[in-house]
């Protein structure tokens, strides 16, 4: 039997990928089929994010339609945090992943209601055909628990509130350097998300309400070189994001790949000092569909490692998202009012089937999972 390739493993008439609880399929289209679509992914310079011109601001958030509209992806590059605190972020990642493996398993993600933590190498797999996941992370986000997080104070403090992170042993580096990259990316994302509001609403503060303690996941992500003798294998299986906006710092190793409406992988380069940005699933129903959460892999097909580190953000777990009428307009309505956080919970259990938090709720009807399960105890 020959051994796949992986060009072999995933040149197929299909594409698989993730984008709700069950697998989707997308046709890989040929010949008269082709339509117009991207081949690269846009780079937009922010330096400009928070000029005091409006007109400025509104050219600015122009190009970011487009990119959005068009390709659902886009560089950011001018956001202003400095070139150390990304370099120091992904050292600090890499000597986390060297750890040894019993230090990272006193934050495994299993013992953890909140689903997060570390998660060793193989623990998920996105791509029903692939072996599963080659990579290993660690996921830490919003905690109003935990000091770092300046939990507003005009905000209440749910009764049941218990630590949504757990952090590894012996390792208060680590805490602090994730904190401290947090600190940077969450306000720029926070630019993001206002720019977009001026763009969709003609109002930079139409989103505010949706965004007073939101729902952050930060991943720190490793992906080895791809075992050679491993057949049908993924770093990443193809997925598109449960979030509102996601951004990705990567380091200097290229292993990202990105869907175009032909089904062709288009790689996604590294640009140093610049994230990689996507929209995902939340931002796609908000705009009713005219941004799409485009869908992406990765893969690690060179010798060496790969780090990166992604920033997911999606809206307060109480908030609504419905179509925008700005976006609706004369056309059909494609998506009905969600509640945040019900649809994060449906989406996040049917991802970590093995999680104790997950098993507990495996009989629950979908439409009785609650976001608050999150917050519940798992002993
Ligand atoms: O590692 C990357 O470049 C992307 C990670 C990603 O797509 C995700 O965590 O959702
Ligand atoms: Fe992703």
């Amino acid at each position: 039997m020959s051994t796949a390739t992986t060009t072999e493993a995933f040149s197929e008439e299909f594409v698989a990928f993730h984008a709700g609880s069950k697998p989707s399929y997308r046709k890989v289209l040929k010949g008269a089929e082709l339509k117009p679509t991207f081949n690269e992914i846009p780079v937009i310079d922010f330096t400009d994010i928070d000029s005091s011109s409006l007109a400025t601001r509104k050219a600015l958030g122009k190009l970011l339609y487009q990119t959005c509209s068009e390709v659902g992806f886009f560089y950011a590059k001018g956001h202003g945090i400095p070139q150390s605190v990304l370099d120091e972020t992904l050292s600090a990642l890499k000597k986390f992943f060297e750890l040894d493996h019993d230090t990272k398993m006193t934050a495994h993600l299993h013992k953890n209601p909140a689903i997060r933590g570390y998660e060793p190498m193989g623990e998920t797999k996105l791509d029903p055909k692939s072996n599963g996941d080659t990579k290993e992370a660690f996921t830490m986000g919003d905690d109003l628990l935990e000091l770092e997080q300046n939990y507003p104070s005009n905000l209440p403090i749910p009764a049941n509130a218990i630590p949504q992170n757990i952090w590894p042993a012996g390792a208060p580096w680590f805490r602090k350097a994730l904190y401290r990259y947090y600190h940077h990316v969450f306000p720029f994302a926070m630019q993001l998300v206002r720019l977009i509001a001026l763009v969709l609403c003609d109002d930079d503060h139409a989103f505010d309400d949706m965004f007073k303690f939101p729902i952050t996941g930060m991943r720190a992500l490793h992906y080895p070189p791809r075992p050679v003798e491993m057949k049908n294998y993924i770093g990443l299986g193809a997925h598109a994001d449960f979030t509102w906006i996601t951004l990705v710092l990567q380091d200097s190793v290229p292993a990202l790949q990105v869907l175009n409406a032909n089904g062709v992988w288009i790689p996604a380069p590294v640009i140093p000092g610049a994230f990689v940005c996507n929209v995902g699933q939340y931002l796609e129903r908000h705009t009713n569909g005219i941004f799409p959460a485009t869908v992406h892999r990765v893969a690690n097909l060179t010798g060496d490692s790969r780090y990166s580190l992604a920033f997911f953000l999606t809206p307060d777990p109480d908030a609504v998202v419905e179509p925008l009428k700005e976006c609706v307009g004369e056309s059909e309505r494609k998506y009905d009012a969600i509640n945040v956080g019900d649809l994060y919970i449906r989406r996040i259990l049917a991802a970590r089937q093995k999680h104790p938090t997950a098993k507990k709720y495996k009989d629950t009807p979908e439409q009785e999972l609650k976001y608050d399960i999150l917050f519940k105890s798992i002993a």
